[in-house]
């Protein structure tokens, strides 16, 4: 039986959880539950705080599991990224009253004290870390540290602190799913499968038209498909129907184009789940 690590709270909880029930597995319906059996897939589900996740799947006990990129790098463990879950994406910055605070020799107060280290080592910077479990956008207006790194998702509560970001983000991070060695088969790599399949069916719509026959070449052009758009006669002379899974962030704009170049019934559906 494969045993999977979901977030049991926090950003990161309900959209893994979402996007597991979208892929056909079976999880917990009650958000106290530490634990959900889904005995049809032969995957037990473990809900645990996501920092601890890579430390879990690194000792083996559990197989696989969805964590935070910047964690995973907060946590040091050697487990690999499988794949980039598309959610629960943040930077992670410094931030200071004044933009023009310098790292040298300053107290940075966060949570995530590998990322911080990791970056202040490869540049050779001396600062000291004040590590704190959360809130540290507090920790400049009381007095314990000279800026902050932190994850920085809207910029609200940054703002609301009277902080400014410094510099680039240390790091980019969304939900990764995790785990110890290279997929080749079996059922992690189904798992893997299906969660790519969700990953596309949100990603792309399908758009199915008619046009004139000699107005073809122009629309596929336009609507290329993943293979190739499917084409089938319509029962009216000089006609044909054609079916493509669009990108839905340009799907408006191919419609448009379409309408202009003479295709009617432009219809767009969502795609529930698929195996490209
Ligand atoms: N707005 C956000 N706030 C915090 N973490 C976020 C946000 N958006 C994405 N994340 C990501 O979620 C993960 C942190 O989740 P975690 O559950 O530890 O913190 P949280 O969502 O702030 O919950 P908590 O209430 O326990 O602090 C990190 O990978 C982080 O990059
Ligand atoms: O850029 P924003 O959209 O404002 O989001 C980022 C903030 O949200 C998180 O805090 P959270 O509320 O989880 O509190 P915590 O610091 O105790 O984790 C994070 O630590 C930042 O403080
Ligand atoms: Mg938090």
């Amino acid at each position: 039986m494969l045993r999977i690590a979901i977030p049991n709270k926090g950003t990161l909880s309900q959209p893994a959880s979402e996007m597991l029930r979208e892929a056909g597995y079976r999880q917990r319906t009650d958000e106290r539950d530490l634990t959900c059996l889904d005995a049809d897939n032969d995957v037990e589900f473990f809900y645990l705080r996501p920092r601890d996740i890579a430390t879990y799947v690194d000792s083996g006990d559990l197989d696989l599991g969805v964590t935070g990129q910047d964690l995973l790098v907060d946590s040091g463990s050697p487990v690999r990224e499988l794949l980039k879950l598309g959610f629960g994406g943040a930077t992670f910055r410094f931030a200071a009253p004044s933009s023009a605070t310098t790292l040298d020799g300053q107290r940075i107060a966060t949570s995530y004290p590998r990322v911080v280290e990791r970056y202040l080592a490869e540049r050779e910077i001396k600062a000291q870390i004040v590590q704190l479990d959360g809130a540290v956008e507090n920790a400049v207006r009381l007095g314990v540290a000279d800026l902050i790194a932190d994850v920085v998702a809207t910029g609200a509560t940054l703002r609301q602190a009277g902080l400014t970001p410094i510099g680039e983000p240390l790091l980019v991070s969304e939900a990764v799913l995790v785990g110890r060695e290279e997929v080749s088969g079996g059922q992690i790599a189904q798992l893997v499968r299906r969660l790519q399949g969700v990953l596309v069916a949100r990603r792309y719509v399908m758009l199915v038209y008619d046009v004139r026959a000699d107005q073809l070449d122009h629309a596929c052009a336009l609507t290329p498909g993943i293979e190739g758009p499917t084409i089938s006669q319509l029962h009216r002379e000089g006609w044909v129907a054609v079916q493509a899974m669009v990108q839905r962030v340009e799907v408006h704009r191919i419609m448009d184009e379409l309408y202009d170049l003479g295709a009617r019934a432009i219809l767009v559906t969502d795609i529930h789940a698929c195996r490209l």
